[in-house]
């Protein structure tokens, strides 16, 4: 755009114009002055609108300025918002950083919490898994984790088609141990036994601990039945030399059973049953033995199992009868005491002597209904003896473990003593040596109080169980039985009749009544007499008879039974 001096507009006429009009030279002066009018309102009307156009110009600068200045503010005002966003956004940022370094530590350490949690779970998993599959006691694999091996041996067995052993193990007598000695040195007994058995068998042998002191062994390897046999003679070996437990040296020995895959079973059930079978066979040879499985075994388990049902009813249908056996004085001949001996008389099997029952009846807990008929029935009978005017007799009552720990024990003495009226000097209850080394505080206080009562008591089969002199002292026995497998041999063995004969110096400088069981000869009898033995028991003097028949031998005075019938075999 042309910029006028509005100094020229001032004087009316633009210069250019002029010139212009002059030079054509066909205008006259009043057309020039109107022309110049025209021009000079033209030139005014160019300048309102110059002015106009200054003054929109001005105005459009001003907005154009105050748009840039509100630009400059907005441009001001976002880069301060800017700033102040980019610093929020720091903040934020930083903040934002720090608790992500934060959470970040906390990460690392909750992974390792959860790595060590893990841990622990798994080691808590892992024992958990060896508890469940091994006995806590011995550490051996137990029950579920041998049936399981079982399992598997069968199966590759089968498909090898060879075979493969599983031998039952129970020790013998330990329940003695156990009774007389306490739980603490069964257990090492037990760890002990555990720890041999590992010794005397490969490793590829599993040896299980099934409960109590009974143990099951896999052999997965033996190619023939001799294999197995080898195993057990290398056991029993093992077994019977001394355990060392505590101050005690234990004597065990231990009875094994032997089932062989396929014949004696095709699974895990059938064969340990068999081995089991086979155990209590070995055990009825004697003990200390090993015996191969053989089907006709199967009868006696059924038999036991079928005593132990037919027990149960015996005493409800009164099957039990007491049978006596005199006990004499050795010097006088006369009949100074009686041994009450339990006999069942079984509806189909006739008369069943006490070792076929008695065992069974501890086992399943019926020796203490059993134990307090015998008690009742006994007394009752002496006294109705003595009632009859037959010369007083001491009764003497065989007496368990578990009658003696049974709380109610001496109020069932009482209370029978007075039922019956039996004078308490007249009964004398027997214990073996093991039931008396149990629990001795316990055991030492029912004895006094049976003392104090006026009731007897002797130590029968005197010499055969872990004879410690010192409870002789402890105990207020009166009588020590000179067990039958000393008299038996003391004629023939020096030994045994060194025995018997210590036996009655040590009842003599004691005390102590000596009462000689299982005489059976005149030899005995007078090498008995001789060593100063007070009294004896025996078939030379008489069987066990039934009530009636002692009170005959009572009232008739007979005091050798070299006549006695020879069918009185209970
Ligand atoms: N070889 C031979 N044996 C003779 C002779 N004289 C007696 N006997 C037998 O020897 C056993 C003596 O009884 P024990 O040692 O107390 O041994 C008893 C006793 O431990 C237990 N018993 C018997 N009756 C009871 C009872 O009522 N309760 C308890 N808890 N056990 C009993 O059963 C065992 C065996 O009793 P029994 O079979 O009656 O056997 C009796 C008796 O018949 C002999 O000259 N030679």
């Amino acid at each position: 755009m042309t910029r006028h001096n509005p100094g020229d507009i001032a004087d009316g006429i633009a210069p250019a114009q002029a010139n212009a009009s002059g030079l054509d030279g066909t205008s006259t002066h009043e057309e020039t002055v109107i022309q110049g009018r025209e021009n000079v309102v033209t030139a005014r009307e160019a300048t309102v609108y110059h002015r106009e156009d200054v003054a929109q110009r001005r105005e459009e600068v001003v907005s154009k300025r105050e748009e840039v200045t509100l630009a400059r503010e907005r441009s001001v005002t976002t880069r301060e918002q800017d700033s102040r966003t980019k610093e929020s956004l720091k903040t934020a940022t930083d903040e934002h950083l720090t608790l992500l370094q934060k959470a970040n530590a906390h990460l690392v350490i909750a992974t390792l919490e959860a790595h060590e949690l893990t841990e622990q779970v798994q080691a808590a998993r892992e024992q958990m898994k060896y508890a469940a599959y091994h006995d806590g006691l011995t550490g051996l694999p137990n029950r579920m984790l041998l049936q399981d091996r079982l399992d598997q041996a069968i199966e590759s067995a089968r498909r090898q088609a060879r075979p493969l052993a599983v031998m039952f193990l129970d020790l013998d007598r330990f329940k003695y141990i156990n009774d007389s000695l306490g739980h603490g040195v069964g257990d090492q007994l037990l760890q002990s036994v555990a720890q041999r058995l590992q010794n005397s068998l490969r490793h590829s042998d599993t040896i299980s601990r099934q409960g109590g002191d009974e143990f099951v062994v896999l052999l997965p390897n033996v190619e023939h039945a001799k294999d197995a046999a080898i195993s057990a003679e290398k056991i029993l070996a093992a077994q019977i030399l001394p355990h060392h437990i505590g101050s005690h040296k234990l004597h065990i020995s231990v009875s094994i059973g032997i089932g062989v895959y396929p014949d004696d079973g095709q699974d895990a059930e059938t064969l340990i049953k068999s081995a089991d079978i086979a155990m209590y066979h070995a055990k009825e040879r004697g003990r200390n033995k090993y015996e191969f499985y053989k089907h006709e075994m199967n009868k006696r388990v059924v038999e036991r199992q079928s005593i132990e049902a037919e027990l149960r009813l015996a005493l409800e249908r009164q099957e039990f009868v007491l049978y006596y056996q005199p006990i004499i004085h050795l010097l006088t001949g006369k009949i100074v005491g009686v041994e009450a001996l339990i006999r069942w008389q079984h509806p189909e099997r006739g008369l069943l002597p006490p070792e076929q029952f008695v065992s069974v009846a501890e086992d399943c807990g019926l020796i203490l209904p059993m134990g307090r008929w015998v008690l009742h029935e006994a007394c009752r009978q002496a006294q109705a003896w003595n009632q009859a005017g037959l010369s007083p007799v001491t009764i003497a009552i065989n007496t368990s473990a578990h009658e003696l720990r049974a709380k109610d024990f001496i109020e069932n003495i009482c209370e029978t003593l007075a039922e019956t009226g039996l004078p308490p000097h007249l009964l004398e209850l027997e214990m073996t040596e093991t039931v008396l080394m149990r629990d001795t505080e316990d055991t030492n206080s029912v004895l006094r109080a049976l003392v104090e009562m006026g009731v007897k008591l002797a130590i029968d089969d005197f010499g055969t169980g872990f004879s410690s002199l010192s409870y002789l002292k402890q105990y207020p026995t009166d009588a020590l039985k000179i067990d039958q497998s000393f008299v038996s041999q003391m004629i023939n063995n020096k030994d045994s009749a060194a025995i018997v004969s210590a036996v009655i110096s040590l009842g003599i400088n004691l005390r102590k009544r000596t009462i000689a069981e299982g005489v059976e000869t005149a030899e005995q009898h007078a090498l008995l007499l001789a060593l100063h033995c007070d009294e004896g028991q025996g078939y030379y003097f008489s069987h066990p008879v039934a009530a009636g028949e002692f009170a005959t031998l009572l009232a008739s005075g007979i005091t050798s039974m070299s006549q006695a019938p020879a069918d009185m075999n209970y």
